[in-house]
């Protein structure tokens, strides 16, 4: 069983919720995020989403780019945040890693490379946002010599059609995108996602994540109800970016805000046990 697999058994036992926090790489600067993440962890990260910094960015909104270009004017690359894994693994052998990001840095490492140095680092999961499964099967098959799940989003416009075979393809979870557009805009609407879960419930067993808009104990509170996994980026990325220039404070500062969303969907989980 994946690590990404064995996460969601525990949790689904216990009657939680997954949460996981999504934070670029090397923002604002490198040395910053391998602390950062287990302060994530300590502050209840069940799975970490962790973004390759990427010049263009396009399903990203201001938030996140602002992320990346911090990141990118450390030179931080792909390698870097490879090793920033591996580094994070020394100390952490059970919170899953899944990477987030674009094709590009991926296809210019070459996909086995790329899949052989991801196992090596530690690596549970990618997501890369610009190619849909019917596009990557030469990284899925990579990724698959050495059980690293393969994550896909759905997003709001995918046909019920297009859903089943993303589920056909999807490992360890899917990754529901609530809203159109970018990250780190709009709010969600709680009973729609809740209408397309259950549509995307039809095709696959997998546990559903849902991300996009989530901003607060509340919002995350909410959509813990209808999902096996909240995922929350722009808030904490936000945080970061006012970290920017004492980033000695950041890693308790980012990882207090995520301990509200975790009491938050706990309330949550203990009040529908
Ligand atoms: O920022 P938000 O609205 O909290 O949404 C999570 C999101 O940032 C994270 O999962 C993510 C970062 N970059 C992405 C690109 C595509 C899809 C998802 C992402």
């Amino acid at each position: 069983m994946s690590r990404i697999s064995e996460c969601f058994a525990n949790l689904k036992a216990d009657g939680q919720t997954a949460l996981i926090p999504y934070v670029t790489a090397g923002d604002p600067e490198p040395w910053v995020t391998v602390p950062l993440l287990h302060a994530l962890v300590d502050a209840g990260a069940d799975i970490i989403e962790l973004g390759v910094p990427f010049s263009d960015p396009m399903s990203d909104g201001p938030v996140i780019q602002k992320a990346c270009e911090r990141a990118l004017k450390n030179d931080v690359t792909l390698q870097h945040v490879l090793d920033m894994v591996r580094q994070f693994r020394d100390k952490n052998k059970t919170t899953p890693i899944v990477l987030m990001g674009y094709d590009n840095p991926i296809e210019a490492m070459g996909y086995a490379v790329f899949a052989e140095k991801a196992a090596e680092a530690g690596v549970d999961g990618v997501l890369t946002v610009d190619s849909p499964p019917e596009e990557s099967s030469v990284l899925r098959q990579e990724l698959d010599k050495y059980e690293i799940d393969s994550i896909y989003l759905v997003a709001p416009t995918t046909s019920a059609e297009r859903m089943q075979r993303i589920a056909s393809f999807a490992k360890g979870f899917i990754y529901y995108v609530s809203i159109k557009g970018v990250t780190g805009t709009a709010a969600l609407d709680v009973s729609e996602v809740r209408g397309k879960l259950a549509q995307l419930r039809q095709y696959t067993d997998l546990p559903l994540g849902v991300g996009f808009g989530i901003r607060d104990g509340q919002s995350a509170a909410a959509v813990s109800e209808i999902a096996d996994a909240v995922v929350i980026g722009s808030t904490l990325v936000r945080c970061i970016e006012e970290h920017e220039k004492r980033p000695e404070a950041l890693p308790a500062a980012v990882a207090g805000l995520l301990a509200e969303m975790r009491h938050a969907i706990n309330a949550r989980d203990l009040a529908s046990a």
